[in-house]
């Protein structure tokens, strides 16, 4: 597994080893003891898988508060996609920055989102697939929504001004100006 850090350094992205043969190929995709020493220690208790069917479409930026604060680790099976996090904790010197990573299902990277980030990304193909595991269940009540065109963050979206494809939450969210104390 390769373990690297990304300008923000919490945030993680992991390549595992690809053993390729004439099948095609094995890899970890998670393993206890590989990532505790990379210093994920929370133990993971919801798995989502998410298919997105045009380019463009873009999910975020979400989180959810406390008591139910969720770290997720990020992957994408089928197409790719632009996976970002954005720091949302108030006391953080990175707090409003982003840090993004390309994730395929060639690369098989992964990222690592810890709790206190907000987490969206953008298909770069159509039939997008993004499988995710979760450090706390879903919670209706404590999931927020932040705009992902939020001024503030001036997030570099792979995608034409007008062309996003969003849920009707996302697209009705507030600005990030309306996270404080959030974390
Ligand atoms: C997130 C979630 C949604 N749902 C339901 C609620 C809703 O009816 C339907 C679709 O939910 P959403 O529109 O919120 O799905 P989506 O926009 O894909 O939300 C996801 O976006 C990415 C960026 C994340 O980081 C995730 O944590 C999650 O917030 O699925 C669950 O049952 N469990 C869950 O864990």
């Amino acid at each position: 597994m390769k373990i690297e850090a990304l300008a923000i350094p919490d945030i993680l992205l992991l390549t595992p080893r690809r053993f390729a043969d004439a099948r095609g190929f094995f890899c970890e995709t998670y393993n206890v003891r590989t990532m505790a020493e990379a210093g994920i220690t929370q133990p993971f208790v919801q798995d989502n898988h998410s298919l997105s069917r045009q380019r463009g479409v873009i999910r975020g930026l979400h989180c959810q508060l406390a008591p139910h604060p969720q770290g997720k680790l990020v992957r994408c099976t089928h197409g790719a996609i632009w996976d970002v996090a954005v720091d949302a904790r108030q006391a953080s010197p990175t707090f409003g920055s982003w840090v993004a990573a390309e994730l395929s299902a060639e690369n098989g990277s992964q990222l690592w989102i810890p709790p206190g980030f907000l987490h969206g990304f953008c298909t770069l193909t159509d039939d997008a697939e993004v499988q995710y595991k979760c450090t706390d269940l879903w919670d209706r009540d404590s999931e927020r929504s932040v705009r992902w065109d939020s001024p503030e963050l001036a997030i570099a979206w792979p995608v034409a001004p007008g062309a996003a494809i969003l849920s009707d939450k996302d697209a009705e969210a507030p600005d990030f100006s309306t996270v404080r104390d959030w974390f």
